[in-house]
């Protein structure tokens, strides 16, 4: 640990506010990948979230202007209805270099920077829960006064649990709809493909290894052999069997369209969240 002069604050000090399923996510892939508790403060307005958190990963949970007094980095990774009161509880504690990183949905870099000093350096993400694993997908757009090295932090920071994209802001909406919101998706299909295994007469069990392992083999395919999915498809639909049979159901069902509106709500919803912050902080 490098300590500077009188500083002995241990570095890359970073403060988590808003410790729910994805603030837990972060923090948890942050102590697996070998940062020192120390280094890291969170906070949650519930408090047996904070005694929660503090019993599981050994850091130290705080209030929100004192976690982000300091702060190197700060992460904010409350509701995007949270946000406008947060930056306004934290607007005057902040150094003027400290980083700020959002993970809100819909919340855009320039509502974030209008809550926060002139010149506040911002980075938008917009991660996903398979980061639990080590697998997390996360995308990331820099605000106005971000600086390469600011999208190298956010990056270290990340690539602790998984892949990492950058990209122009315009794309988050989209981005969201696919990645951040992806896994319910995924998680929604394997549901009923176990429940469809039930009812042809399988244990429950036995339907469920099927199913996950089917899950976890067939994107290791995709990722492994880079062939596009229409190939992989293809390859396991004999001509007049099984497979052809269960297709033609999906295409019936109209199941390819309903993922593109689906997905379509799904980006319309974060740009109705983005308006309502805009509202919110206009006081309109
Ligand atoms: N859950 C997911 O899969 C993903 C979530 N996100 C984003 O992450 C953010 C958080 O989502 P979740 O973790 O799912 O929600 P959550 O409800 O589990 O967590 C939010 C936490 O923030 C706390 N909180 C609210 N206001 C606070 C404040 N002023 N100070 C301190 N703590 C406060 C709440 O007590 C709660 O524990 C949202 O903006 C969401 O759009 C982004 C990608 C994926
Ligand atoms: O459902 C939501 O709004 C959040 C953002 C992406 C995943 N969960």
């Amino acid at each position: 640990m490098t300590v500077h002069g009188t500083d002995r604050r241990p570095p890359r000090r970073l403060a988590l506010l808003g410790a729910g399923v994805m603030g837990e996510t972060v923090l948890s892939g942050l102590v697996r990948a070998g940062w020192d508790p120390a280094t890291i403060v969170a906070t949650d307005r519930r408090p047996e979230r904070v005694a929660e958190l503090e019993a599981a990963y050994g850091i130290t949970m705080s209030s929100n202007v004192d976690a982000v007094a300091g702060a190197e980095t700060v992460l904010l990774v409350v509701k995007p209805q949270d946000m406008t009161s947060l930056l306004g509880e934290i607007a005057p504690a902040l150094d003027a270099t400290t980083l700020v990183v959002s993970m809100a949905a819909g919340v855009d870099t320039a509502t974030l920077e209008a809550g926060l000093p002139a010149g506040q350096p911002v980075v938008r993400v917009m991660p996903n829960t398979p980061a639990q694993v080590d697998e997390g997908m996360a995308a990331v757009a820099a605000g106005s006064s971000a600086t390469d090295d600011h999208l190298e932090r956010v990056r270290d920071i990340l690539t602790a649990t998984g892949r990492v994209a950058v990209v122009p802001e315009r794309y988050l909406d989209a981005v969201t709809a696919i990645s951040g919101s992806g896994p319910a998706y995924l998680f929604f299909v394997v549901e009923a493909m176990i429940e469809a295994g039930v009812h042809l007469g399988l244990p429950r069990d036995t339907s469920t290894e099927l199913v996950v392992q089917t899950m976890l083999g067939s994107a290791k395919l995709l990722r492994e052999s880079g062939e596009h999915p229409a190939i992989l498809r293809e390859r396991v639909t004999s001509p007049g069997g099984t497979t052809a049979a269960a297709l033609r159901e999906l295409e019936d069902h109209k199941v390819r369209a309903a993922f593109l509106s689906a997905m379509e709500a799904a980006r319309d919803r974060s740009r109705d969240l983005a308006a309502a912050a805009r509202e919110q902080r206009t006081g309109a």
